[in-house]
């Protein structure tokens, strides 16, 4: 399972919640960390790669072996919808990934200035592509709600 997206949007704390570690003590990612995890009986390897964009070429090393793909936006910050939506076009563009299922993680929906998730599919061109597998979920890392829904959904597709 690759995750990306861009620097903050939570990709670690969501990761936190899947591992059962605590999410307070999530610091940012430097380059990536590898955490494996069970779930539904299927052994779920996870790539949490660092959105700081010194690290985005890291990206492309793991494409080859990915599986499914969970891109996590902090549905809060719209100032940087943009620069999002640049980042999920080019991963989206790779090869590699053509057929790879999308999970869009609409994240932070604790906070109240987190836009709706109509809003944000209309700012970040979603869903993608129609030969993929893609869905939308709204969920907090913070409450910890919403994880567990989007990881079901991504399972259903491996
Ligand atoms: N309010 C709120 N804050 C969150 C949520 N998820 C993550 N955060 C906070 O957002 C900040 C960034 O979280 P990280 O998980 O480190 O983000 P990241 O995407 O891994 O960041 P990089 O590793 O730098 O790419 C932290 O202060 C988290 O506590 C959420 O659902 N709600
Ligand atoms: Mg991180």
């Amino acid at each position: 399972l690759l995750i990306v997206g861009l620097s903050n949007s939570g990709k670690s704390t969501i990761v936190a919640r899947l591992t059962k570690e605590p999410v307070e003590d999530v610091a940012p990612t430097v380059g990536f960390a590898v955490e494996t995890t069970k779930m539904e009986g299927l052994s779920v390897t996870m790539f949490d790669m660092s959105g700081n964009q010194k690290y985005f070429t890291l990206w492309q090393h793991y494409y080859k072996d990915t599986t499914a793909i969970m891109f996590v936006l902090d549905a809060a910050d719209s100032h940087r919808f943009a620069e999002a939506d640049a980042v999920l076009q080019e991963l989206l563009r790779a090869e590699q990934l053509k057929r790879v299922p999308l999970l869009f993680m609409c994240n932070k929906m604790d906070l109240v200035t987190a836009a709706q998730p109509a809003d944000v599919a209309a700012a970040l061109h979603l869903p993608a592509s129609s030969a993929r597998a893609f869905q939308l979920q709204s969920c907090s890392a913070m409450q910890g709600s919403g994880i567990k829904e989007g990881m079901q959904w991504l399972l259903e597709q491996v």
